[in-house]
């Protein structure tokens, strides 16, 4: 699966620079980080509803495009499959699986716990205004 999630980043690499009228990559690039935010948002509620629905085939379309989405938002900032893959093998390497690192301080050797202010901020993304673009 990296492989072609790999081979889709360096698609969408390529693509920033083409036309926005013909390619989808390139418009997502002029519109920004917050379009890009919205596109990744909404896909993965797609996805979520799909599965609840029970609907296998529809989950499996959506996650595509999940991937897809997911991809351009890395490019856009700067990170690359790879930078994932180790922060996954990371916690495997740590806890014998890729699963998110545990919340509770039980459970984890104790480090300096991040002030207030270094949280993220919360941003607003693209509003719902416009019609969706195809
Ligand atoms: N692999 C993909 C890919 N996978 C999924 N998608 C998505 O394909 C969906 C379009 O299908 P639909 O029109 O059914 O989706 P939609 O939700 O109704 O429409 P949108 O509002 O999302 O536009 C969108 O959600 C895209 O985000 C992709 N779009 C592009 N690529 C690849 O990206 C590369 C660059 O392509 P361009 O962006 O066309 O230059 C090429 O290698 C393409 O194959």
């Amino acid at each position: 699966m990296s492989d072609s999630l790999e081979r889709l980043y360096l698609a969408v690499l390529a693509a920033r620079d083409l036309d926005p009228e013909t390619s989808r990559t390139a418009r997502l690039y002029q519109r920004g980080p917050s379009k890009m935010a919205k596109k990744l948002a909404e896909e993965a509620i797609e996805v979520a509803i799909d599965a609840v629905n029970g609907d296998s085939q529809a989950v499996i379309r959506e996650s595509a495009d999940l991937l897809y989405n997911l991809t351009v938002l890395w490019a856009s900032a700067g990170v690359r499959p790879e930078d994932v893959w180790r922060e996954m093998s990371r916690r495997e390497d740590m806890l014998g699986i890729a699963e998110k690192l545990p919340k509770s301080p039980m459970k984890l050797p104790k480090v300096a716990s991040p002030s207030i202010s270094s949280r993220r901020p919360i941003v607003a993304l693209e509003g719902r205004a416009a019609r969706k673009r195809h």
